[in-house]
C-alpha cells in the first residue's frame, strides 16, 4: 500500500503527551499540509512518521512500511527534508550529495542526471564542486531539497522547504514540489507559511496535540465565506434589510462596500435579489473567501478552550 496511513498514533515523552489520536490518511499524488503552532508535535509526528522515533500507541503505514516493525526500510524509502539543513561543510555540495548517494547503495551515474536537473533548477549547477561551507543560507536549504530528493523517494516530508529562501528560489522549490506530486509520489509540507499552504495543499491537517482540524483546503477556507459587493452610495442604507434575510447574515460595510458572510453559496442570489429589490444600484459583487490565515487561528483558539 502506498501513501500513508495513521491510525490513532500517540507519543508520550515520559508521562507528557506530544501528540495523541492522530488519525488521518495522505494519498499518493496529494500534498498534505501538516499545520500547528510551536510545540504542537509537526516534528514528532513527522519523526514517528519516517521511523526516527517509535510511537508510544497507535499505528501508520508510509510507502507500504509499517512505523513500528519496518523503521529501516521506511527510513530507507522516505525522503525527510529537516528544520536544518544538516550538510557536512568540509565537503563539497557533490561529495554531501555522493555521501547520501553511497548510504542509499546507488549507482552513481545512474541517478546523476536527476541531481543535475535539481541543481540546474535550482540555480546550484556550476557550484557542485565548492565547500558547503561557503554556501549562503538559501544555497544551503537548496541543496538540503536536492539531497532529499537523491533517491527518488515515494512519500517526501519536507519541513519549511522555502525557510530563507528569496522569491524566485522559493517559487522553483515549490514548482518542483508540485511536479513531485504530479509524478504521483506522495508529499506532507509542515509550514508556518500559510500563504505557501494555500498554494501548494489540496488538504491540511491542523494538530495542537490533538488533530483540530482535518479537511481539503476549499472547505476550511469555505466556513465563513463573503460576498464583497460594492453599490452605489452608501452601503450601510441596506444593511438592515440585508440582516433582516431568512439566514440572517452578519453584514459589514464601509462607504460603498459592503461584506456579506454567508455559510453556503446558494446564498448569494438572495443577497443580490434583495439589495436590488431595495433599489441598490449594485456595481460589483466578488465570491471572497476567508483567508486560510483567520480559519487557522480561529481552530487554535478554539483548540485552546
Ligand atoms: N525528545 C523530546 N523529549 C521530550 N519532549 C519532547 C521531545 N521532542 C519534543 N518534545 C515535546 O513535544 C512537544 C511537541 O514538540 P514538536 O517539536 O513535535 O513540535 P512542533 O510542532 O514541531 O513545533 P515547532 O513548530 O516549534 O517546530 C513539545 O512540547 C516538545 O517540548
Amino acid at each position: 500500500m502506498s501513501g500513508i496511513q495513521v491510525r490513532e498514533l500517540a507519543k508520550r515523552f515520559g508521562t507528557r503527551p506530544a501528540v495523541e489520536g492522530l488519525t488521518f490518511e495522505v494519498q499518493p499524488g496529494e500534498v498534505f499540509g501538516l499545520l500547528g503552532p510551536n510545540g504542537a508535535g509537526k516534528t514528532t509526528t513527522v519523526r514517528m512518521l519516517t521511523g526516527l522515533l517509535q510511537p508510544s500507541s497507535g499505528e501508520a503505514t508510509v510507502g507500504g512500511h509499517s512505523v513500528r516493525t519496518e523503521g529501516e526500510a521506511l527510513r530507507r524509502a522516505v525522503g525527510l527534508l529537516t528544520e536544518q539543513p544538516g550538510l557536512y561543510d568540509r565537503l563539497t555540495a557533490r561529495e554531501n550529495l555522493r555521501f547520501f548517494i553511497k548510504l542509499h547503495e546507488l549507482d552513481e551515474a545512474a541517478v546523476w542526471p536527476r541531481i543535475q536537473s535539481y541543481l540546474e533548477r535550482f540555480g546550484l549547477a556550476g557550484r557542485e564542486d565548492e565547500a558547503c561551507g561557503g554556501f549562503s543560507k538559501g544555497m544551503r536549504q537548496k541543496l538540503a531539497i536536492v539531497r532529499t530528493l537523491v533517491h527518488g523517494p515515494r512519500v517526501i516530508f519536507l519541513d519549511e522547504p522555502t525557510s530563507g529562501l528569496d522569491p524566485e528560489s522559493a517559487r522553483a522549490v515549490r514548482d518542483a514540489v508540485a511536479e513531485l506530486a504530479s509524478e504521483g509520489r506522495t508529499i506532507v509540507l509542515c509550514s508556518h507559511n500559510l500563504a505557501e499552504v494555500e498554494r501548494l495543499c489540496s488538504r491540511v491537517a491542523v494538530i495542537q496535540g490533538r488533530l483540530l482540524a482535518l479537511a481539503p483546503l476549499k472547505e476550511l477556507r469555505r466556513a465563513g465565506q463573503s460576498l464583497e459587493i460594492r453599490v452605489e452610495g452608501e452601503g450601510e442604507r441596506f444593511r438592515a434589510v440585508l440582516e433582516a434575510l431568512p439566514f440572517q447574515p452578519t453584514v459589514l460595510s464601509e462607504g460603498g462596500k459592503l461584506r456579506v458572510l454567508l455559510t453556503e453559496d446558494a446564498q448569494a442570489p438572495d443577497v443580490l435579489s434583495c439589495l436590488v429589490s431595495a433599489g441598490a444600484r449594485v456595481h460589483s459583487a466578488v465570491p471572497a473567501h476567508r483567508p486560510l490565515e483567520e480559519v487557522y487561528l480561529e481552530l487554535i483558539r478554539q483548540g485552546r478552550v
